[in-house]
This record gives C-alpha cells, sequence and structure tokens, in this order.
C-alpha cells in the first residue's frame, strides 16, 4: 500500500477529543485506522521573525507534522483569504466578502510556504491528499517544485455556480490551480456540476466522459464523495453508560418536556438567528409547545477576529434573549445557547437525549452533526431529523424532514410535525437514514476517494 500524505489546515490531535469542526473529525476518523503522515498548521501563531520548523509527533500509524503560522500570516491568509474572501464566496455569501490585496498576497505566500516545507519530505510514489480551500494552489505550487507525485485534492465546503466565482478577484489563478490536480473531489453533485460548468463555460474546457474534463493540456477528474463520520464509534460514544447519565440529568434538570438540539460553529452560514425565529414560530403558531419544548443550541465561538462573525453572535444573543423574555416563565427557558465547544462524546448523549435534531444552514458542505444525530438516536424510540434543503447531507438524507431554512413557518411545522410524528413513522425514518450514513462513512469515503486517486489516468502531455 503506497504511504498517504494528508495536507489541511486544520489537523486534529489524536492524544485528545478536541477535533475542531468537521473536517478535522472525518480525516483522523479516516486516517487513524488506515496511518500516514498529516501534514498542516499546528494551531500556533508566532511573532513574524520567528524560525519556522515543521515538527513531528508520532500515534501508531500515523505521523503529526505540523508547523506554526506567522501573525502576518494568521491575518491575511486564515483570516483574510480563507476566511473573509474564500469562505463567503463559496457559501454563495458575496455581500460578506471582504478582498484586499495582503489577503491574497498572504495566501500565496503560505501556499508557497507549505509546498516549500512539503515537497523534501515526499516520497516518489506517496499518495497525497490535499483539503480544502485553504490550499487551492498548493498541488500547483508542488509540481511548481517538481513534484510529479498523484496529487487529488477535496473541497469540504460548497462550489458556487459560476457567476458568484467571477466576483472574486483573480479567481482565473485559482481555478486553474485546479487543474494541477489529478482527482479534485466535491461533497455533492450540485458542487461538482458548478465545478464542471466553470472549466466548461469560463475556461475553454471539453468534457472527454462525464467526470473527466480537458483544459488546455491537462485533464483532471472531478467526481462526487460524501464525506461520513465513523459510525460504530459515534454509536459507542451515544450508547454508552455515562452518556445515559448525561441524558437523565438533561432531563431531571427542572426542564423534562421535549429537547430540540442545534449544534454548530457560531458561522453566518449556519442560519442561527433563522433558526431561532422559526422557533419562535413554532411557540406562537402551536403555543401548546410553551413550557413543553426547549431548544438547547450550542454554538461554540470560531473565527472571532472576522467581522461578520463578530456581527452574527450579537445577532443571536439578542434574539435568544428576546425569545426568553417573551415567552420564558418561572420554570421554562425556551432557548438555552451556549456558547462554548463541547466534547463529542457530551455531544452524543445530547443528541440522544433530543427529540428533534434541527440542522439548518443556509448553505454547506456536507454537515457532520446531521449525521452525527442520526447514528446517535435510539433506533426502537429515535428522534427525527429536521435538515436544511441546502446542507450538502441533504441529497443523502432524504428521509429527514428536509425544508428551506429561510421560511420560519416552514421550519416550525416540520418541528411540529417531527414533535407529534408516531413512532412507527420515526423507525421507519431513522432506519432508512442509519443505512445512508453508514454507506458513507468515513471509511468509504477515504477509500473511494483514493481509489479513485490511484485509478486516475497519468496526466496527458503537453
Ligand atoms: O478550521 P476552522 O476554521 O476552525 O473551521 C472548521 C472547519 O469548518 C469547515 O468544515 C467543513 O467540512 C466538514 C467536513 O467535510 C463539512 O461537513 C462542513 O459542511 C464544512 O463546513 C471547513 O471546511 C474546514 O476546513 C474547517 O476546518
Ligand atoms: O461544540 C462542538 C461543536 C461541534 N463539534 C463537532 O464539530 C463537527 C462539526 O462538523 P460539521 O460538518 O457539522 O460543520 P463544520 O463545523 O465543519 O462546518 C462535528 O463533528 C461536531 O460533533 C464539537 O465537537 N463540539
Amino acid at each position: 500500500m503506497k504511504r498517504l500524505v494528508v495536507v489541511s489546515n486544520r489537523v486534529a490531535d489524536p492524544g485528545c477529543s478536541q477535533a475542531a469542526g468537521g473536517l478535522a473529525v472525518c480525516i483522523l476518523d479516516a486516517l487513524r485506522k488506515r496511518g500516514g503522515v498529516w501534514f498542516g498548521w499546528n494551531g500556533e501563531i508566532v511573532p513574524d521573525d520567528a524560525d519556522i520548523d515543521v515538527s513531528r509527533v508520532k500515534f501508531d500509524e500515523l505521523t503529526l507534522a505540523t508547523m506554526p503560522l506567522t501573525e502576518r500570516d494568521y491575518r491575511d491568509y486564515y483570516l483574510g483569504f480563507a476566511n473573509a474572501a474564500l469562505w463567503p464566496v463559496h457559501h454563495y455569501r458575496l455581500d460578506l466578502a471582504r478582498f484586499t490585496q495582503e489577503a491574497t498576497d498572504g495566501y500565496r505566500r503560505v501556499n508557497d510556504r507549505f509546498a516549500e516545507k512539503l515537497a523534501p519530505m515526499l516520497k516518489s510514489n506517496d499518495l497525497v491528499w490535499v483539503h480544502d480551500y485553504h490550499f487551492i494552489p498548493l498541488g500547483a505550487a508542488l509540481r511548481e517544485r517538481g513534484v510529479s507525485n498523484r496529487i487529488g485534492f477535496f473541497l469540504h465546503i460548497p462550489f458556487p455556480p459560476p457567476d458568484v466565482l467571477c466576483a472574486m478577484p483573480e479567481h482565473e489563478w485559482l481555478m486553474s490551480a485546479l487543474v494541477e490536480y489529478d482527482l479534485v473531489g466535491f461533497q455533492t453533485k450540485t458542487d461538482q456540476a458548478n465545478f464542471l460548468r466553470f472549466m466548461c463555460d469560463f475556461m475553454q474546457g471539453e468534457m472527454l466522459t462525464p467526470d473527466l474534463v480537458r483544459v488546455g493540456g491537462k485533464t483532471v477528474t472531478a467526481s462526487v464523495f460524501p464525506v461520513g463520520i465513523d459510525v460504530d464509534s459515534f454509536a459507542a460514544m451515544a450508547e454508552s453508560p455515562s452518556a445515559a447519565k448525561r441524558i437523565e440529568r438533561l432531563h431531571r434538570a427542572g426542564e423534562p418536556r421535549i429537547n430540540v438540539i442545534g449544534v454548530d460553529r457560531l458561522d453566518y452560514t449556519k442560519g442561527l438567528p433563522d433558526r431561532l425565529r422559526s422557533f419562535k414560530r413554532l411557540l406562537e403558531i402551536y403555543p401548546q409547545n410553551c413550557k413543553a419544548v426547549t431548544l438547547m443550541q450550542i454554538a461554540p465561538p470560531t473565527r472571532e477576529d472576522v467581522q461578520a462573525y463578530a456581527d452574527i453572535r450579537h445577532e443571536l444573543e439578542a434574539l435568544s434573549g428576546e425569545i426568553n423574555g417573551q415567552f420564558g416563565d418561572f420554570d421554562w427557558t425556551p432557548v438555552r445557547y451556549l456558547h462554548r465547544r463541547v466534547d463529542r462524546d457530551t455531544l452524543a448523549a445530547l443528541y440522544r437525549g433530543s427529540q428533534v435534531g434541527l440542522v439548518t444552514p443556509l448553505r454547506d458542505g456536507m454537515n457532520l452533526v446531521a449525521k452525527e444525530y442520526v447514528v446517535a438516536q435510539d433506533a426502537e424510540n429515535p428522534g427525527v431529523l429536521v435538515l436544511s434543503r441546502f446542507a450538502g447531507a441533504a441529497e443523502e438524507l432524504q428521509e429527514a424532514l428536509i425544508v428551506n431554512p429561510y421560511d420560519a413557518d416552514e421550519v416550525a411545522n416540520a418541528m411540529q410535525r417531527a414533535i407529534v410524528m408516531p413512532l412507527a413513522e420515526r423507525r421507519q425514518r431513522h432506519a432508512a437514514l442509519l443505512a445512508r450514513v453508514r454507506k458513507h462513512d468515513s471509511f468509504n469515503w477515504m477509500d473511494g476517494y483514493l481509489r479513485a486517486l490511484s485509478a486516475c489516468r497519468m496526466p496527458l502531455a503537453a
């Protein structure tokens, strides 16, 4: 088996359960089993004049090779370009995108530095797998340094329609960098179709097969590989005796009732204000839910130095205060909002103890929380998933109650339907959803991708 070298901005520490965000979760789940090298940022920020070294730590078959970012890199590459330009554009939010030359330059600089450090670490038959929007030009930067290995790229976030992408300065440069990869993977068919449309309509690409496109002298395969989780280990967390104790505590906390749960980084793409407005509509349209239903929203901080993230926090806090003020009572808090990170094993218990899983992003690459909620349920008495049509997960999880997150009444009606849904229907939907989550778990995702990467045609001569 060839050695696998994974590159991503965020790297999880296998020694603790602090995986931050879905990318780290699904890569760690899959890499733990296969082994290999995981190269990326160590999460530290050092002064601009510090020496940057790669440090290596081994966990069984997995080696973590990580390095810090300088203050300038963190500001320009991570906050400035990746999260204030690429992230909003890819989530169809041009109104929130900010473009500056410093940020673009920082993004190039960091990609070049990562390529510079990685190239000498590679062996000739390593498979190199680059992840996400932080490193779109990394493959091209490796090629410039003479790396001729198979190099694949996987985009964890949506790929927007070409007209949206074109609003970004230097989009031609970024998109031509994608052609340097042998395989570009997407979460959904919609993302794949948008990418291929861009290649054909804006870069004179020519389709050779339904997922192979020739652009200039290069060919690139573009396919769909929906990410997943390690189903058995997550189910084990949800079924553990300590989870049972947590669930008991959740319901004993003086507020018995029906629990609706939402778990999302506090990101404007997750649709949290719209979600709270939908919950308010639930209480208005179906007042029998007052004192009977609680929304627990876990929303840990993320990317707080980007203005749009600070704004969303204020909006959410104002809204939850308003709902609690208007509807709450001495013995009932309608919205329980936690602005902090919760461990995944605690989350597993909270999902299991909640009758409704509310996953309503305005746009999301996949959304692993939706899959975790399904896996954590008791198959004999499962809860119901209410899922945004704009989450990548909706392409697979059709047996959820699929909603338009912008329509507060539609989401409120779906919540009500979930609350009163008969047991037989809940079981039927849950069984179908669980089968789908199992089919696309983290191991199948990695195996499928790597098989496709190994099978890619060798590059055509220019
Ligand atoms: O690393 P951060 O800046 O703290 O952000 C966390 C991660 O957010 C994004 O996750 C995406 O990947 C998930 C797994 O494929 C997917 O389910 C989700 O829809 C995406 O939003 C981001 O893409 C990652 O790079 C970040 O690490
Ligand atoms: O307080 C929290 C909130 C989220 N997560 C985990 O972070 C991941 C979020 O992934 P998702 O794909 O839903 O969204 P992302 O944050 O990557 O956009 C899931 O595995 C969650 O269990 C966590 O461990 N603690």
